[in-house]
């Protein structure tokens, strides 16, 4: 288990990092959300040793994490470090030799990775002259090909088309799935909210929320159901109880619900009242949760 605990950064007296505690847990997807300047890529990169916490520790297993352990992790960091002048293949080879992979075993993995991935290059193309799409893709596996124990990736899904996307979220899933704990930063809140176990919402340096989608919506607050009931006055609505109208539109009516209980209440009203056509749960998306945490 990889883990935050306490831990502290300011940069010129100017705290960006204040007690961060949080656990990724073997076998999950951790997505770590924020918005722009609110401390992921420090707390990364704290985490790989990077730059140093002024206190608080990051664990791994318990015991903080040191040089030693540290050769256990796989690390995608925001600013990429790929050689511009050498091949894909010959720069993989490299990264997974520099982790003590022997040679034979280091060109059969970053080659089946290669594939994998789907990184488009000729054989004697140099990593300049990839796409950026392209290039993250070597990054990622540069993260990978030493089979690390914990994987920190920050922002590996930033600029990728579609494909690819669906490609580094079925590597990630799989490592997952193998026990590894991986944390993510993403501004990509759907795919997030797809993909992770556990969410962190870190703001100003403080993680505001943290843990399941589902617990972050209840967390959110009151539940809200769309309806929508012909043959009947408009107003019908307003009289309900254990519930207040949010908005009338169309014949579709949005309700805030004091209770679970209260949707089967107003479903029963409502088919008393006249034709229910539509009657649905609207959901809190992690994009709305994230503008609450965040404040926005
Ligand atoms: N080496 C540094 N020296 C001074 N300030 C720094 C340094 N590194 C980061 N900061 C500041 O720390 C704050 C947090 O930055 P950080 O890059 O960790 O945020 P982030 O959440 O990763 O943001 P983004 O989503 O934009 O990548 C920012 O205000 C940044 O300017």
């Amino acid at each position: 288990m990889l883990s935050f605990d306490g831990v502290r950064k300011s940069f010129g007296g100017r705290r960006v990092l204040d007690d961060l505690t949080f656990d990724v847990r073997p076998g999950e997807l951790f997505g770590f959300c924020g918005a722009n300047g609110a401390g992921k890529t420090t707390a990364m990169r704290i985490a790989l040793g990077v730059v140093g916490a002024d206190a608080g520790a990051v664990r791994w297993n318990g015991a903080e994490v040191d040089a030693h352990s540290r050769r256990l992790f796989g690390y995608m960091p925001e600013e990429r470090g790929l050689y511009a002048k050498m091949t894909p293949l010959d720069q993989l080879v490299y990264f997974a030799r520099l982790s003590g992979v022997r040679p034979r075993e280091a060109r059969r993995r970053a080659a089946e990775w290669i594939e994998r991935l789907g990184v488009v290059a000729g054989p004697k193309d140099h990593v300049e002259k990839l796409s950026l799409g392209n290039q993250q893709k070597v990054q990622l596996i540069a993260a990978l090909i030493h089979d690390p124990a914990v994987l920190v990736l920050d922002e590996p899904f930033s600029g990728l088309d579609p494909v690819a996307v669906d490609a580094m979220a079925g590597v990630l899933l799989q490592c997952a799935r193998e026990g590894v704990p991986v944390v993510f930063s993403s501004h990509q809140l759907e795919l997030v909210e797809r993909l992770c176990h556990r969410v962190g919402i870190l703001r100003g340096g403080r993680l505001v929320a943290e843990g399941t989608v589902s617990e972050l919506r209840r967390a959110a607050g009151p539940s809200r159901v769309r309806i929508s009931v012909r043959d009947v006055s408009p107003a019908w609505a307003r009289s309900l109880t254990g519930a207040r109208v949010l908005a009338e539109e169309d014949g579709l009516t949005v309700l805030e619900l004091e209770s679970d209980r209260a949707a089967q209440d107003i479903l029963a009203t409502a088919q008393a009242a006249g034709r229910v056509e539509f009657f649905g749960r609207q959901e809190a998306g992690l994009g709305d949760i994230f503008r609450e945490a965040v404040g926005a």
